[in-house]
């Protein structure tokens, strides 16, 4: 089936390890209403099929394994997610520059088919005490700009930052640089291990293109009427 593009800008993280519990969730989605996010814990479990069976479905994926590895490895990988025909794939982009612009390389052959590659800079889920204790001088703020230029000079289509860095990486970015935000959490819902969040509507006010959300939907009572209301408080 060909893809259907979402107008929305949601992205549902489908962080599950039992298969009835994705399919009742999916049964439920919509490919107009969402892309959805295969992250490690789904593929670890059920590989290239479950990514194939989503895209039968209708829905662009997005390919979450994070690469990082030496250059020759991560750039095999990203071509495998490539061939898999996914619509978006990552690596870290504290991996460097080398192993960034062997990733995009690999893409080349592609063309206008290759996937979106886009550079986890630093995990949402991580404040700048996390960055000292790892050696990293300076706040999350300042990581993440760091990390988003090197990215761009790589020629990758775009990051993975928190909502909270978007301003600064709006103002120092092309307009079609991509600033992908998970860590969103509508008003009043658990944060969970998300430490640099923002609700939807914030997000995409400060500039977000894409917001990865997982639990905030596919943990609630109701993840249909959820994504509905975030969708609705976008406008879509
Ligand atoms: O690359 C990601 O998608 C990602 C990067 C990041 O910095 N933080 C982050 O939370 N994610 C992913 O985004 C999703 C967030 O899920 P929730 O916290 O449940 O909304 C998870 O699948 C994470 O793996």
């Amino acid at each position: 089936m060909t893809p259907t593009t979402p107008l929305s800008p949601v992205i549902i993280a489908l962080d599950f390890a039992v298969r009835a519990e994705l399919d009742a969730l999916v049964d439920q989605l919509d490919p107009s209403q969402c892309r959805l996010k295969v992250g490690k814990e789904l593929f670890t479990l059920y590989g290239p099929e479950v990514v194939k069976s989503l895209q039968q479905r209708g829905f662009e994926i997005f390919l979450d394994l994070k690469f990082h590895d030496i250059p020759n490895t991560t750039a095999a990988a990203v071509a495998a997610a490539a061939e898999l025909g996914v619509w978006m794939v990552n690596v870290h982009a504290s991996g460097g520059a080398k192993m960034m612009s062997a990733a995009k390389s690999a893409l080349l052959v592609y063309g206008k088919d290759a996937p979106l590659l886009i550079a986890v800079t630093v995990l949402t889920s991580m404040h700048s005490d996390d960055l000292a204790a790892i050696g990293v001088a300076g706040n999350a703020q300042s990581q993440v700009a760091r990390l988003a230029a090197l990215t761009a000079d790589c020629g990758l289509d775009g990051v993975v930052c928190s909502a909270q860095e978007t301003p600064i990486l709006r103002a120092q970015s092309s307009d079609d640089f991509l600033l992908v935000t998970p860590g969103i959490r509508p008003a009043g819902s658990d944060l969970g291990d998300q430490q640099r969040v923002a609700t939807p509507l914030e997000a995409m006010t400060m500039g977000s293109n894409y917001l990865v959300i997982g639990r905030p939907v596919t943990r609630s009572a109701d993840p249909l009427a959820a994504l509905k209301i975030i969708n609705q408080s976008l406008g879509y």
